[in-house]
């Protein structure tokens, strides 16, 4: 039996084209965007409905510190990088984390990919200037090209068409390789031992070896191996063009309530989280479970106004605060916040982000984050919330399974002339396969000691 929507719901989804929508590109052809906005919305959803709705109670567990999430992938995904190479290298290394991370926090760890639709940036400037020369900045592949040229500069419709059907290759493969025996735990921990084996990574040895036992004993219990040959895995990206949000959000019919299948889980940027703005109006009509960034200039009054906004009955797992306040003043902003919002009553999963506070340019011009930042932020959200009796819920990365020198630091000691050997990102620096496992394995030793 379905559900019919009541039709005020359906009307409210275009409300946001009254507002102030921030960062949204200049389509030069009206009439070309309202044609492929009616072909996105008779495609088939990328996700189900009942799929976020899991995903909602998982991220309570989370917000309970019952669970811990993991999200992860690149910047900006590109369409010349949906290869089957590339989305295998990012699902492995999450998987690998989350085995590490599994273990060090006694948690399951909820699997989430910046992945299958991460293709729109907000950007700090709407022009670049090369040599004397100003065109549209790159927006990422759902807008416009990245090449400088006026022709790839200009954002094209057709891009939206181009991103649903790579989305959905992506997630096709996601799928099959988390369901089809690739990611067995037996497997995944195999690669760790890999990892640790090499002499660069000797430091983690001892609690790749605890882990190693932990499996024995599973083993010797009689556990059911077959059973752990598959894993959850979800999709999610930033919600931040909402002409592809609003034709890929349909109505489900067990509820008769709007979802917005473009994928799992959606958060709003640090750039469009205006109480009155498109963004927040949008997303408030969806049923997702929803990601909102806090930067470090965040006041509690806002983040209780994204509360009456996005979720005023205080539904468990609704909202995700992801912070990203910066190694060097997430100890002094962090905690103020997480008082008054705990005060308030109704329930936030508190995610850290500790890449986009952390973004510096290198002597040599690269934008690159120091692997030390990163980590001193993802400790002091730790303290913080440790600090208050709060629960640190989990963790929000760019990275790539890719060995690309993207990140300072490191085992390896990418240095400032090292950024030049492999850096690909067309926006901000992801951790490579190398330094994301370090990082889990050194949040496991930090959960140790806590
Ligand atoms: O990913 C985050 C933003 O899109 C990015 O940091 C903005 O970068 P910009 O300052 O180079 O525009
Ligand atoms: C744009 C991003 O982050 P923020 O909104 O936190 O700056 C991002 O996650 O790539
Ligand atoms: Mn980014």
């Amino acid at each position: 039996m379905s559900v019919e929507p009541d039709p005020s719901v359906v009307t409210g989804l275009d409300h946001w084209r009254t507002l102030d929508a921030a960062q949204q590109p200049a389509w030069p052809d009206a009439e070309a965007l309202e044609r492929v906005s009616a072909r996105l919305a008779a495609l088939p959803p990328l996700v189900f409905a009942g799929e976020a709705d899991a995903l909602r109670a998982q991220l309570a567990a989370a917000g309970r510190g019952e669970a811990f999430l993991l999200q992860g992938g690149d910047c900006a995904e590109t369409f010349a990088e949906a290869t089957a190479d590339n989305i295998r290298g990012k699902i492995m290394t999450i998987l690998q984390m989350a085995v590490v991370l599994t273990y060090g926090a006694s948690l399951p760890v909820i699997k989430m990919g910046r992945m299958a639709g991460q293709y729109a940036k907000p950007r700090s400037s709407d022009s670049e200037t090369r040599d004397g020369v100003t065109l549209p900045a790159f927006r990422g592949d759902i807008i416009n090209g990245f090449p400088f040229t006026e022709q790839d500069r200009t954002p094209d419709p057709q891009r939206l068409l181009e991103a649903y059907h790579t989305s959905s290759s992506t997630l096709n493969l996601i799928r099959a390789f988390t369901t089809g025996g690739f990611a067995s735990l037996l497997r995944v921990h195999e690669w760790n031992r890999g990892f640790t084996a090499n002499p660069a990574y000797a430091r983690y040895e001892e609690i790749a070896a605890e882990i190693d036992r932990a499996i024995r004993f599973m083993a010797a219990c009689g556990a059911d191996f077959d059973a752990l040959r598959t894993v959850d895995f979800y999709s999610s990206h930033e919600g931040l063009l909402l002409d592809y949000e609003r034709p890929l959000t349909r109505i489900d019919s067990r509820t008769g309530l709007p979802y917005d299948c473009s994928a799992h889980f959606l958060w709003i940027g640090e750039r469009t989280r205006q109480l009155s703005g498109a963004h927040v109006d949008y997303f408030a009509r969806v049923q997702n479970p929803l990601g909102v960034k806090l930067g470090p200039s965040t006041t509690a009054d806002e983040a209780l106004g994204l509360i009456d906004r996005l979720n005023p009955s205080g539904e468990p797992g609704r909202i995700t605060f992801i912070t990203r306040m910066g190694a060097a003043r997430i100890r002094d902003v962090l905690p103020g916040l997480v008082e008054k919002v705990t005060a308030d009553g109704r329930p936030v999963t508190w995610v850290c982000d500790p890449m986009h506070g952390n973004t510096i340019t290198a002597t040599n011009g690269y934008k690159t984050r120091r692997f030390t930042d990163v980590m001193d932020e993802v400790t002091g959200f730790f303290d913080v919330h440790h600090g208050l009796g709060t629960v640190p819920g989990g963790l929000h990365m760019e990275l790539t399974g890719d060995d690309v020198t993207e990140v300072l630091g490191g085992a390896e000691e990418i240095d400032d002339e090292g950024l030049a050997r492999r850096y690909e990102t067309l926006v901000d620096p992801r951790l490579n396969h190398q330094q994301s496992l370090e990082l889990a394995f050194q949040v496991a030793e930090l959960l140790r000691r806590h």
